[in-house]
């Protein structure tokens, strides 16, 4: 049996006022994950949740549930439920009846809405707090009620709409441990909705970064921070250095004026490219030893680390993370491994960068 749950094939959405909301958009789901939604306002994110839960329908495209189309399907009769952001809880209803709402209307027999109720709070540890008034709980227990509201239906995937935003910075952190506790405890698909990327690394399983209605790259949070197709990516997912540069030959880039060892990966000779490295990647060295030399134009103490910005003969800003110090308006130098050299090619999509892996592995295997 497929381990697909929900698929996505081409689908747009489009509104009078905002033409591309979502464009072209293919993607596929699997049973038992913890999926991130990321991306910045108005990229699209909620519309995907949205088509998904049924709230609104696809201008054109195919939605898939367990291999069955579900464009028409009313959101009742989806296996989905939802989280939002605020929660939209019931406040003239207690806890227990907050969560035993959904089960109520589905006019279920009372000691099994009792069992199943209490069974969904322990879930989400809030034993014994069934008779609470929801204005007496704090913001981190209404997002556990929201998401026993969830639970409590045995749907087979919950959809969360930036549910810790409301959170403080320490109750986020937390929070963002017992979600992905519970997921892993109830074993269904969560779709989680985020801009916030260091949420997003730290929770999922697999991210969707999205920009402007396009996936721009979907893959487990290390392929995404090591290997990032494009600039929007890179510059998104973590802090980057990105500067241009030309490939020379193969396993050879050109930038700021000298040839660096990089990982080739397919790319053309004389190709202009992009190039990334993470600042974690960078090292400092006396102004000699260094492969590029930067003059130093801030710091600041971090506490595990300096963060270091320095310029360089180009007037590119190279930004290093560093357990060493360096001073204002030094001339040091920097120094790196090639395989901190991410090389990117121009705007690439995911696509293409699928196709030219494939055709470069392929390459590979022919010459053994
Ligand atoms: N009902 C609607 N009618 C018209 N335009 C809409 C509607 N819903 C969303 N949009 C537009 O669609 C675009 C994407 O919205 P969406 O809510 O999916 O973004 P998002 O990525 O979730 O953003 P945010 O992080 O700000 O919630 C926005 O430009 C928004 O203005």
């Amino acid at each position: 049996m497929s381990n697909t749950i929900i698929q996505f094939k081409n689908v747009t959405k489009q509104y009078d006022s905002d033409p591309t909301v979502l464009n072209d958009v293919s993607f596929e789901i699997e049973k038992g994950k913890f999926y991130t939604l990321l991306g910045p306002s108005g990229c699209g994110k909620t519309t995907i949740l949205r088509l998904i839960a049924g709230f609104t329908e696809a201008t054109t495209g195919e939605i898939y549930f367990n291999d069955k189309r579900i464009n028409q399907v009313p959101a009742n009769k989806r296996q989905v439920n939802t989280v939002f952001q605020d929660y939209a809880l019931f406040p003239h209803l207690n806890v227990f009846e907050n969560v035993a709402f959904g089960l109520r209307i589905k006019k279920m027999k009372k000691t099994d809405i009792e069992a199943k109720v209490k069974e969904a709070l322990s879930f989400v540890n809030l034993s014994g707090y069934e008779a609470r008034e929801i204005k007496e709980m704090s913001g981190g227990q209404r997002q556990r009620v929201a998401i026993a509201r969830a639970i409590v239906n045995e749907p087979e995937v919950i959809l969360l709409d930036e549910p810790l935003s409301a959170l403080d910075l320490k109750l986020r952190y937390q929070m963002q441990y017992e979600l992905r506790d519970l997921q892993k405890r109830l074993g269904i698909t969560f779709i989680f909705v985020t801009h916030d990327q260091e949420e997003a690394l730290a929770m999922s399983d697999e991210i969707f970064v999205i920009n402007k209605g396009k996936i721009q790259q979907s893959g487990t949070p290390n392929d995404i921070y090591d290997e990032p197709i494009n600039r929007f990516v890179a510059d998104f997912i973590g802090e980057s250095n990105i500067v241009k540069g030309t490939m020379t030959r193969d396993y050879l880039v050109e930038f700021v004026g000298k040839r660096f060892e990089c990982v080739d990966m397919g790319m053309n000779t004389n190709e202009p490219v992009e190039i990334v490295i993470r600042p974690e990647d960078l090292e400092i060295t006396s102004f000699d030893e260094g492969m590029l030399q930067v003059n130093v134009h801030s710091q600041l103490f971090r506490g595990v680390h300096y963060e270091i910005t320095g310029i360089d003969q180009d007037g590119n800003e190279w930004l290093v993370h560093s357990t060493k110090k360096a001073n204002v308006g030094d001339n040091i130098g920097l120094k790196f491994a090639p395989e901190a050299i991410h090389v990117m090619r121009f705007n690439e999509t995911e696509e293409d960068f699928d196709k030219r892996l494939d055709s470069y592995t392929e390459g590979d295997a022919n010459e053994q």
